[in-house]
């Protein structure tokens, strides 16, 4: 029986109890990476499969790949039991945006994974981040909502947003007052884009690619998009399932380390 998941949001959200949904068919489920170019990135893709594969997960890997990855990456992914997908690249509305990092245009791509309706229920993985313990059972998480773990607002990559500037983080919001006044309403509940669980769509797909068209490009690219996509449907879950490094010493208090199951390897940690 799997455990039971309380989404939680530093205690600030009353516990929703969930109720186990009907086990899905094994078929129908499955794990989902991105892969762009030809850099080291494959390596934490076969770092995931295997990691995977070591916590005994019963179900596959698909790697949403783009055209730049070459014939050898595909066959280490193939060869590592991965399920390769050739998708088409995604470009955000051009706009003078300056992306928190420049590459991040690459990650609007990931939205193609709303295409893979031959699966009612995916869990998206970055490539930087290692699987430790099973979690098989998200797959359980009631359907029509959209679960990721919250991210925290301390990294020198958030510097030009007003809450790094005034100190706020949603990992710990009473550590600074919020200035409803001056700054407008409190940031609302914000999830990082490295893992998340949920429901392929065709329909959902097209709206996220014509919302996307009218959408201004910021700073954290397809994280922001996606934020605000499925702002109303975001359920959040222990950060056990993606443990963003710089929580260990951002928000050492927020961490229980004996039940860390994803760790989550962010490009800039500590800045
Ligand atoms: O050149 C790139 C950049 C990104 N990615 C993929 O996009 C994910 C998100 O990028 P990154 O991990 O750098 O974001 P972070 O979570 O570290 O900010 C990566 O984990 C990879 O799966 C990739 O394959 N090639
Ligand atoms: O394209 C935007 C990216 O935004 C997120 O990464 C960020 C975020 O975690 C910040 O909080 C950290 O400070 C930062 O280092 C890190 O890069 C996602 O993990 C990644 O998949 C991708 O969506």
């Amino acid at each position: 029986m799997a455990p039971e998941i309380t989404p939680i949001a530093n205690g600030t959200l009353t516990a929703a109890a969930t109720t186990l949904a009907k086990q899905p068919s094994i078929s129908k489920c499955a794990y989902v990476t991105f892969l762009a170019g030809n850099g080291d990135y494959v390596k934490g893709v076969v770092g995931l499969a295997k990691g995977l594969r070591k916590a005994k997960s019963k179900y596959p890997l698909v790697v949403a790949i783009l055209p730049d990855v070459p014939k050898d990456h595909r066959r280490i992914l193939v060869s590592q039991g991965c399920i390769v997908r050739e998708i088409e690249p995604v470009s955000p509305p051009d706009n003078q945006t300056e992306f928190a990092m420049a590459y991040y245009v690459i990650n609007y791509s990931k939205l193609r994974i709303w295409k893979f309706v031959e699966y009612s229920k995916m869990i998206y993985l970055d490539g930087d981040i290692q699987v430790f313990d099973n979690i098989d059972h998200l797959f359980d998480l009631p359907d029509g909502h959209f679960y990721a773990v919250m991210d925290c607002f301390c990294e020198k990559t958030w510097a030009r947003t007003p809450q790094y500037k005034v100190g706020y983080c949603q990992q710990r919001p009473d550590k600074v007052n919020w200035a409803v006044d001056e700054m407008g309403p409190k940031p609302a509940l914000y999830f990082n884009a490295g893992m998340f669980v949920y429901e392929p769509s065709l329909a959902i797909y097209d709206e996220l690619m014509k919302k996307l068209k009218i959408t201004p490009p910021t700073p954290f690219a397809e994280q922001d998009f996606l934020n605000m996509f499925f702002r109303d449907v975001y359920r959040p879950i222990p950060n056990a399932y993606n443990l963003v490094l710089a929580m260990l010493w951002r928000h050492p208090e927020n961490v229980q380390l004996e039940k860390v199951k994803v760790v989550h390897y962010c490009a800039a940690v500590s800045g």
